[in-house]
């Protein structure tokens, strides 16, 4: 059989990005005069794309957000955030799951809400780039997730056929469901819901886990 295309979610999946999101955050709010946020309030933004996260900034500091705040804060967020690399480290065991399944003939794809800023220079960063066929991030289109649109583009840029999601948060499993793909739960991320609750095919909290649970698929209907 064919091997099936695997398309991961970035933040919380691949990359333990929060803390460089944490503090990207916190040196917008002083820009603007808003005291910093707790690392788990911050954490607890992330997964909808940055004008969603910079929204919650704007609620949780008690500013007005009638002022056009957010249509200000925005780029300068996106600014600091292209270069914010260096509190960001892979989940253990990305780097070796990813090099296992290119090996075995999957096809490999990012499907983020990140910026493409941003998630270019992290996947440089770490030497992540030539892994991965094609990238879609969170202005790559007009919609971002839960809509279906970038995961069914990353697919069609690899070519359709057999896919599996592979993210770590309730839009990733929305938005698996929406493009009728099997959604893989990573735990370890940034998730609010309990795995048991969250809709998922397959759960797995170590990247060691990975490449048997895909060579495994398609899984017995359970
Ligand atoms: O930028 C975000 O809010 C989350 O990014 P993700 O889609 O890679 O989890
Ligand atoms: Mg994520």
């Amino acid at each position: 059989m064919q091997p099936a295309a695997l398309i991961f979610d970035l933040d919380g999946t691949l990359l333990d990005s929060a803390p460089d999101i944490h503090a990207v955050s916190n040196a917008v709010l002083e820009q603007y005069g808003y005291a910093p946020l707790s690392f788990e309030q911050v954490r607890s933004f992330i997964g909808h794309g940055v004008p969603h996260l910079v929204d919650c900034l704007i609620k949780a500091s008690g500013a007005d957000p009638e002022h056009g705040l957010a249509e200000r804060m925005i780029p300068d967020f996106n600014r600091i955030y292209e270069e914010a690399v260096t509190l960001t480290v892979p989940f253990p065991g990305v780097h070796a799951a990813l090099e296992t399944l290119r090996a075995a003939g999957h096809p490999l794809a990012i499907c983020t809400n990140k910026p493409m800023g941003p998630t270019r220079s992290t996947l440089g960063h770490f030497g992540l780039t030539p892994l991965f066929d094609t990238v879609i991030g969170g202005d790559s289109l007009p919609t971002r997730k839960p809509d279906p649109a970038p995961l069914r583009q990353a697919l069609a840029d690899l070519g359709g056929g057999p896919a599996l999601y592979i993210g770590d948060s309730e839009v990733d499993a929305e938005t698996a469901q929406r493009a009728a793909l099997p959604f893989v739960l990573f735990t370890e991320g940034y998730r609010k819901t309990p795995v048991e609750t969250l809709p998922h095919a397959r759960a797995f909290s170590d990247f060691a886990a990975l490449p048997g649970i895909v060579a495994g698929w398609p899984w017995d209907a359970r």
